[in-house]
């Protein structure tokens, strides 16, 4: 039995209690289950990820998740401009599994004897994703990780994470009905 990794449980939060983002709102997601989320810009899907996170609180409701890593939109947003790309993956997570990550990512190892900045955001996207792998999360939480790609590598990169999505559940905000049509198990509009 798959179980459940991340569980919200009529939800009600708003900034402001007169004006109410979510109310009695719930989502369930197993592992192997990618949900996407979708809504207008301002309609709290990245609220949603920070009451996720623990960064906000609910004003009723609970949510109970699993160990979990994000990507972000910005793949250089995601690593200090400073240091080469080895030495902030290995920060992370042990490294043992980094072989067999690079290779399903299409990343050559060298790559990351570099800083970002000497990476495209093709690649760069797709090193954050092997940190976020070698966490070994169960709930993988994803805010537009494609946006910031061209279109033939967008495909490219989700196909790659959907490739792990066996050992965790993923949950994908974007504004691309086509994108969530295509790879959601369920597409939730807020
Ligand atoms: N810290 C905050 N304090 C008060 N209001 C906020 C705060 N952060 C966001 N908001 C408001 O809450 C609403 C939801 O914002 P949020 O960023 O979650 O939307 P979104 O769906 O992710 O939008 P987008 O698609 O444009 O990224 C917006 O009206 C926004 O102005």
């Amino acid at each position: 039995m798959k179980h459940n990794v991340l569980e919200v449980k009529n939800l009600t939060f708003g900034y402001k209690k007169e004006k109410l983002l979510f109310e009695n709102f719930s989502v369930f997601l197993k592992q192997g289950e990618l949900k996407a989320i979708v809504g207008d810009s301002g309609a709290g899907k990245s609220t949603f990820f920070e009451l996720i996170l623990g960064n906000l609180k609910p004003q009723s409701g609970s949510i109970k998740i699993s160990r979990v890593a994000e990507i972000f939109q910005d793949p250089y947003s995601s690593f200090h401009p400073s240091y080469t790309l080895l030495h902030q993956i290995k920060d992370v997570a042990p490294l043992h599994k980094l072989e067999s990550l690079l290779e399903n990512m299409n990343l050559e190892y060298n790559l990351l004897l570099k800083l970002p900045h000497e990476l495209s955001g093709g690649q760069l996207q797709r090193a954050s994703i092997v940190r976020a792998m070698l966490m070994q999360p169960q709930l993988l939480l994803l805010d537009e990780p494609t946006s910031a790609l061209d279109n033939v590598i967008q495909l490219e990169v989700m196909k790659m994470l959907i490739k792990n999505l066996d050992s965790m559940g993923m949950l994908l905000i974007t504004h691309d009905m086509d994108l969530a049509s295509w790879c959601a198990d369920e597409i939730i509009k807020i």
